[in-house]
């Protein structure tokens, strides 16, 4: 495993709630990304949407987060990150990929700088310093199906933007419910050009989760037990955070976030 590859999946998405299927993204990228003997998966980023995002029913990146943070207390290798939250704006995914890349290579410095200076001396052991990868990692974007299919939307993502995406950083892609990857990848040009760094993973055990069913069985009073964990159950129950009233929040028009980033990109050139 030592000779393999470094590897930090970072999932971008609402979480609108989290569901134990976002979870299950990771786990199974993992496997398939193990199972192709070049990588080493290290760790697992899920990256809450910004508030401003601007889509129907998205409650507070305060809310998606902690309920996130509960969720996670049973992982060991998957964490939440409130970066692009805590933007003053919407944050194109691109950019999110970016900034994690940077922390990495920080990070990386950082381990190459403790070792440098002998640091600490006590635990300066072989276990320790074989701890210290020297290779930097890869960073790749782990998303369902269905987001590969928003890459054709009009409007929605750059094109330079998703060949950055694909071409410096690749993509590990999540089988889903009514949605055809190898389709989507076939009519693009540009995924078909860089396919060999989409990793298509097949979910054997297909189910329907999503955070709108949730949200939906939750504003209906139904329950959703073992579709999310039971502790984001209760922070739920506790904030009374999903009503009738914060699903009538937003228009649900997702090209407006979209459309005030080309408008102040336009004013800052
Ligand atoms: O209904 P919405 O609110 O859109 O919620 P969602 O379940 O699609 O969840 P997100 O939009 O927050 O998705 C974050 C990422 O998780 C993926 N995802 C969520 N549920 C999935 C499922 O059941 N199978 C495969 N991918 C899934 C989705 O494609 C995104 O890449
Ligand atoms: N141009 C872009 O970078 C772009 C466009 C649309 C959605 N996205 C991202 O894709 C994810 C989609 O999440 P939802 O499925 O919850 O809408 C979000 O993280 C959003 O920021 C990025
Ligand atoms: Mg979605």
């Amino acid at each position: 495993m030592k000779s393999r590859i470094p590897l930090v999946l970072l999932a971008c998405g609402s979480f609108n709630p989290i569901t134990n299927m976002h979870m299950r993204l990771f786990e199974l990228a993992r496997d398939h990304l193990h199972q192709t003997g070049r990588y080493r998966v290290i760790e697992g980023i899920i990256s809450p949407v910004n508030n401003n995002y601007g889509k129907k029913g998205l409650v507070s990146a305060r809310h998606r987060i902690a309920m996130a943070q509960l969720a996670l207390e049973t992982s060991d290798w998957i964490r939440v990150d409130p970066w692009e939250s805590e933007q003053e704006k919407w944050t194109e995914t691109v950019k999110v990929l970016r900034h994690h890349y940077n922390e990495s290579l920080r990070w990386l410095q950082f381990r190459k700088e403790l070792v440098r200076n002998n640091w600490p001396t006590e635990r300066t052991t072989e276990d320790f310093l074989s701890s210290l990868d020297p290779v930097s990692p890869e960073l790749k974007l782990l998303c369902g199906a269905d987001i590969l299919k928003t890459f054709s939307t009009p409007n929605l993502w750059k094109e330079e933007h998703i060949k950055e995406i694909v071409e410096k950083f690749g993509l590990v892609c999540i089988s889903r419910a009514g949605s055809d990857p190898v389709q989507y990848i076939s009519e693009s040009e540009l995924l078909t050009q860089f396919q060999h760094n989409i990793h298509l993973v097949t979910e054997q055990i297909q189910n329907e989760i999503s955070a709108t069913h949730i949200r939906h069985a939750l504003c209906k009073g139904l329950s959703v037990k073992y579709l999310i964990p039971d502790s984001v159950i209760s922070y739920i129950k506790h904030y009374n955070i999903y009503t009738e009233e914060s699903e009538g929040k937003n228009k649900g028009d997702l090209t407006s976030a979209y459309e005030s980033t080309q408008h102040n990109d336009k004013h800052t050139k």
